[in-house]
């Protein structure tokens, strides 16, 4: 078939990621082979391939989601934040460099046009159908001329593009005809329709609106999406919860033991991969905040310092707002912390980074006996190992290389007392281990928290991934959204003026 979809969305944050895993779900169920891709992606939760490419997560969730095995072509380009004007740039998974947004907007993005064509092509040539996100709005006008994940790429495969819009945020109406409107006519040419997401309510009062919409630009609304609660894949666009918040409002069975477990995350700058900590908060009884400031700390059974892409800035901030004193009088009075990646780099002794910061030589919080000195050479792995007598699978994204001068042996990483540090990433994922890991917490809390004994990470990943396939199945019109897929825009949609400004 060859064929595909772009998905695009009035905002970021309308659904697209979402939009995308469902549709690839539902395909799948449908036994149609399909891939997920996205030609750039900004984001700090990142994932490892087995070849060892580093991509976006909602690429590769977005690839369960196909039941296909995530590879780098899912997403070539990759944009990892060190600040609000520079990122590094990933391509085809590995680091090319450091670029300033005004650098890459004025020349580098357009040139890798080419590549991600070339990506999304060979991808084409392997799947049935291929399910494209876009980023941000393809009507941002200042952006369109060098653009390559939004219309630059519907475009080059001449794909139809479905808009997503959030209408539980308003005006999505005027959003639709104006993301439309925005566009040049060849571009619209290819904008086949809209797609509604996180609606509540009656859907017939909704329906004069459709119409109205339709009557106005020449193009159906393929679905209406309820809004679903605790639904989620894993977050591209940086931390969308709220600092006080929990992870995502699932629905978590009530607890084993006696006690929860009450876990503190810091909110630690350019904090990456936080979505570590959301197999903790799948289990029954764990109560999960993100923190910043000191006193949240007191209560806490166990504190995490997780990865982040300025470990020296992170350092910096845990001092100013006295986060690293409170660590350090846990640590004296064996209470847990875990600190992962970046956050297992700064609880060490020293850190050289002539890469990362360039602050050169550094002192870390000394909690661990480690020395990490950062190399230009990025580790992207996958790790297998045990820990706490259980199996454990990880990855590994990292430019700091650790020395490890005492302690236990834990992943890689060490363990003194109640702290804990590793570079892996996701090994909380591993049932056995988070359930044994868990168990010491309590312990070391003197917490009668008992954690549930069938929790499976992988199971409610499914689910989730399951019901992202439903919404789409029960919600959308899925022979017409399957019409599109195999033959491409509708001909004869009509322009909507103005069009792109010259
Ligand atoms: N993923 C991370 O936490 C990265 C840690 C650190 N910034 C490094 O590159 O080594």
């Amino acid at each position: 078939m060859g064929g595909g979809l772009l998905v695009a969305g009035t905002t970021s944050d309308a659904g697209k990621s979402v939009v995308t895993a469902g549709i690839c779900r539902w395909l799948v169920r449908k036994g149609v082979k399909v891939a997920p891709f996205k030609a750039q992606n900004m984001s700090l939760n990142s994932f490892v391939t087995r070849e060892g490419a580093e991509i976006g997560r909602a690429q590769a969730m977005q690839a369960q989601a196909a039941r296909v095995e995530p590879t780098a072509l899912m997403n070539p380009v990759l944009l990892k934040p060190g600040s609000d004007r520079s990122s590094q740039v990933v391509l085809m998974g590995k680091p090319v460099g450091e670029m300033s947004a005004r650098g890459y907007h004025g020349g580098r993005q357009e040139a890798l046009l080419g590549t991600v064509t070339d990506c999304l092509r060979e991808l084409r040539g392997t799947y049935d159908a291929v399910i494209c996100e876009g980023a941000g709005s393809p009507a941002e006008i200042n952006l369109r001329r060098t653009d390559i994940v939004n219309m630059g790429i519907a475009r080059a495969a001449r794909f139809p593009v479905v808009v997503v819009g959030d209408i539980d945020r308003g005006g999505v109406f005027a959003s639709f005809f104006g993301t439309t409107a925005l566009l040049s006519r060849e571009d619209q040419e290819l904008v086949a329709g809209y797609l509604v997401n996180k609606f509540r309510g009656d859907v017939s009062l909704l329906e004069p609106g459709l119409d109205m919409l339709e009557g106005l630009t020449g193009r159906r609304t393929y679905g209406v999406l309820p809004f679903a609660h605790g639904l989620g894949i894993d977050e591209e666009d940086g931390l969308r919860v709220s600092l006080r918040g929990a992870v995502r409002d699932s629905v978590v069975a009530p607890p084993v033991g006696d006690d929860v477990l009450r876990v503190a995350v810091c909110a630690v700058p350019l904090m990456s991969n936080f979505t570590d900590v959301d197999a903790l908060a799948a289990e029954p009884g764990v109560v999960m905040r993100f923190v910043d400031r000191a006193e949240e700390l007191v209560d806490a059974d166990l504190v995490i310092v997780p990865g982040t892409r300025g470990t020296v800035k992170a350092l910096e901030w845990l001092r100013e707002r006295g986060l690293a004193d409170a660590l350090a009088r846990r640590a004296a009075e064996g209470r847990p912390v875990l600190g992962i990646c970046g956050g297992f780099q700064l609880l060490g002794e020293r850190i050289e980074d002539d890469v990362e910061s360039k602050a050169g030589s550094v002192d870390g919080l000394g909690l661990l006996p480690v020395r990490v000195r950062f190399a230009v050479e990025k580790t992207l792995a996958r790790p297998v190992g045990s820990a706490l007598g259980e199996p454990v699978e990880g990855y590994e994204i990292h430019h700091g290389v650790a020395e490890v001068l005492g302690g236990e042996p834990f992943l890689d990483g060490c363990r003194v007392g109640s702290v804990w540090g590793t570079h892996w990433h996701g090994s909380l994922e591993s049932d056995a281990f988070r359930r044994a890991f868990l168990r010491e917490v309590a312990a070391a809390a003197g917490r009668r928290f008992v954690p549930a004994p069938d929790t499976s990470f992988e199971a409610l990943r499914e689910e989730q991934l399951d019901r992202l396939g439903d919404l789409i199945e029960e919600h959308a019109d899925t022979d017409a959204l399957l019409r599109l897929i195999e033959s491409g825009a509708p001909s004869g949609l009509p322009f909507i003026a103005p069009g792109a400004p010259a």
